[in-house]
């Protein structure tokens, strides 16, 4: 969706046409953004660098520490150029039959495309004028790239005298390889509608003969682009083949048999006709290759070498019947509620709605949730799970939670992780602060009390004062008002030492090779930000300015729970 979004706004030909490295300034104008997007123009960029789209250098501008972009293999994404690619991005848009996979997988559909849309692919077309000419246009993006290398394969065409293209479309591959072997008799077949007006061709001219080698060499350095613009075209077929599987309950079966599981074993499992059993061979085959499920041999009763499934560490985090189980994380980010939101990057970009959330749904998240009882709790589920792989590891934190006596967890919420860090550590006075609609009926306990208030107000004295994934919802002037008032709460404290502990995402920490591996994960959940609220994920030199300007003097980072770390900042 991002790089769709790209293209949307014609980035690639804009730092094309700029014809020299081109900065971030120099972009938001030629763009003709207003100033206020192109923080997120920059945050988008930087997630496109990061997946290889894009490259920086330093310009010789001004101002030393001025990066400027410019194209790698994304120049097959620009629009005055041939082949093209972004018609095939853009084309990826239709996201709905893959989330209705596991839907189709329960009934009776010819396929999810027809799940979704009440009609086969084709006829759906045949109905549907826009999508019709969307898709050509694809297809026909498709097809230029292999035009470029068709017609240097002499070994394949030149020994023939007529040729049948099945589903040749548009033709385009047909006129190339015409073009180069104008001895050929060539014909297109394809439904009615689509050859329907399509003009004959002619035979143009003989394209001289090259050497094999370089002809693999160019082909394999552009079709390398192609794939890697493709991976990412489709990259949200990953996230709906997961949330399909856990649909179906597919990691559950696999545990509950408790031994590796054939195919047709599992197939009867699901409880599905023998039918799908190909569709599920092939769901699983990309599982296998993601790093969800493994395959072992084994050697069945009549002593046959038989292929099985067994689960792997990130499938046994999706299992029901434990804790914790990310199941529910990924059936919301699955869900079209969060899909949506998306596909309105570019258009919000060019619009004035405060996020791409409300571009897509006409109001802001917090608003839609409180409206969609469905939705609200499909997320609350989300939420609670990520928090389930915090509470396990909190409760070790003797470090950070022993030698102190009180403790405010602000936006606390329904008191999940202070509740799990008075399990640990009993000595403690917990108190929530947060929204009084959020806390209202809250039962206080011993050492439990809520209380419903506004943070941008007041904080309740205390030791320390906690912010699980609060802060990465705020701009950074609204976090450095909430830390000035967290100054306040501790100097009210008698000992007067105290802390602010923050758990949250920090950027750029990719010294180490596990750190590195997360960096593209937390590179989108900050465009995440952008798309589903307002705020950001921070590097630690950003963290440090919006301490620094709070009065804070010190502070350590420990990167304790995969991608968020846990930071103490102490006055
Ligand atoms: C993203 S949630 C985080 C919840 C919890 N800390 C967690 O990690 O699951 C942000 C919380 O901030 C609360 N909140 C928003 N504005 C607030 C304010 N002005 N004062 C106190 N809490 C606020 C929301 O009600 C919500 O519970
Ligand atoms: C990838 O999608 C994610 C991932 C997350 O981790 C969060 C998250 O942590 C979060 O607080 C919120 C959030 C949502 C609505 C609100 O009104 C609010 O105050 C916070 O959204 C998220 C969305």
């Amino acid at each position: 969706m991002v790089l769709g979004c790209a293209i949307q706004l014609g980035i690639p030909d804009v730092i094309h046409s700029h014809k020299q490295p081109m900065t971030l300034s120099q972009l938001v104008s030629e763009l003709k953004l207003p100033p206020a997007k192109s923080d997120a123009i920059h945050r988008l960029m930087r997630l496109l660098v990061y997946s290889g789209f894009f490259a920086t250098t330093n310009t010789i501008l001004l101002d030393e520490n001025q990066q400027g972009y410019y194209l790698t293999p994304s120049k097959l994404l620009l629009k005055s150029e041939i082949p093209n690619l972004s018609p095939y991005v853009r084309a990826i848009v239709s996201v709905n039959p893959w989330q209705s996979l596991g839907d189709w997988f329960l009934g009776n559909e010819t396929t999810p495309f027809e799940t979704a849309h009440g009609a086969p692919m084709w006829e759906f077309f045949h109905q549907n004028l826009r999508f019709n000419n969307v898709f050509n246009e694809a297809m026909a993006s498709d097809s230029q790239i292999m035009c470029l290398v068709v017609k240097d394969c002499k070994e394949v065409f030149l020994d023939m005298d007529s040729l049948v293209d099945v589903g040749g479309g548009t033709e385009i591959i047909a006129n190339t390889i015409l073009a180069a072997f104008p001895h050929l008799k060539c014909t297109v077949l394809d439904l009615p509608h689509v050859v329907a007006n399509m003009p004959d061709t002619q035979n143009l001219k003989y394209v001289g003969e090259k050497d094999i080698s370089e002809i693999l060499q160019m082909a394999s350095e552009m079709f390398q682009a192609q794939a890697h613009i493709y991976k990412h075209a489709l990259s949200y077929a990953n996230c709906m083949v997961l949330s399909c599987a856990i649909q179906l309950g597919i990691p559950d079966v696999i545990h509950s048999h408790k031994q590796p599981m054939t195919l047709s074993q599992l197939v009867s499992q699901l409880k599905l006709p023998p039918a799908k059993s190909d569709a599920i061979y092939r769901v699983m085959r990309l599982l296998v290759y993601s790093g969800f499920f493994a395959t072992r041999e084994f050697l069945d009763e009549n002593s046959e070498s038989q292929q099985a499934y067994v689960l792997t560490p990130s499938s046994k985090l999706l299992l029901k019947s434990e804790i914790p189980n990310l199941s529910p994380f990924v059936r919301a980010m699955a869900d079209p509620v969060m899909v949506n939101p998306w596909q309105s990057l570019g258009d919000w970009i060019l619009g004035n709605e405060t996020t791409p959330f409300e571009t897509a749904h006409g109001a802001p998240m917090w608003q839609f949730c409180d409206q969609n009882p469905r939705f609200n709790n499909v997320f609350n589920e989300a939420m609670a799970s990520d928090s389930q792989m915090m509470c396990l590891v909190a409760k070790d934190c003797k470090q950070v939670f022993q030698d102190m006596n009180s403790l405010v967890d602000v936006g606390g919420g329904t008191g999940v992780i202070a509740k799990a860090i008075l399990a640990a550590f009993p000595h403690l006075k917990c108190t929530v602060l947060d929204l009084p609609q959020v806390v209202a009926n809250m039962p206080d306990t011993d050492n439990l009390k809520y209380v419903g208030g506004d943070m941008f107000h007041s904080i309740p004295s205390a030791d320390a004062i906690l912010f699980k994934h609060v802060m990465h919802n705020w701009s950074d002037e609204d976090c450095v008002k909430i830390l000035k008032k967290c100054r306040e709460a501790i100097k009210d404290n008698k000992k007067n030492e105290g802390k602010v502990v923050i758990i949250d995402i920090v950027l750029d920490r990719d010294e180490d090779e596990d750190e590195a591996n997360m960096t593209e994960v937390k590179l989108i959940y900050d465009v995440a930000m952008i798309v589903l609220l307002t705020g950001r994920e921070r590097t630690e030199k950003e963290w440090k300015k919006l301490f620094l300007e709070a009065g804070f003097m010190t502070y350590k980072i420990t990167p304790l729970f995969g991608i968020r770390s846990l930071i103490e900042i102490f006055p």
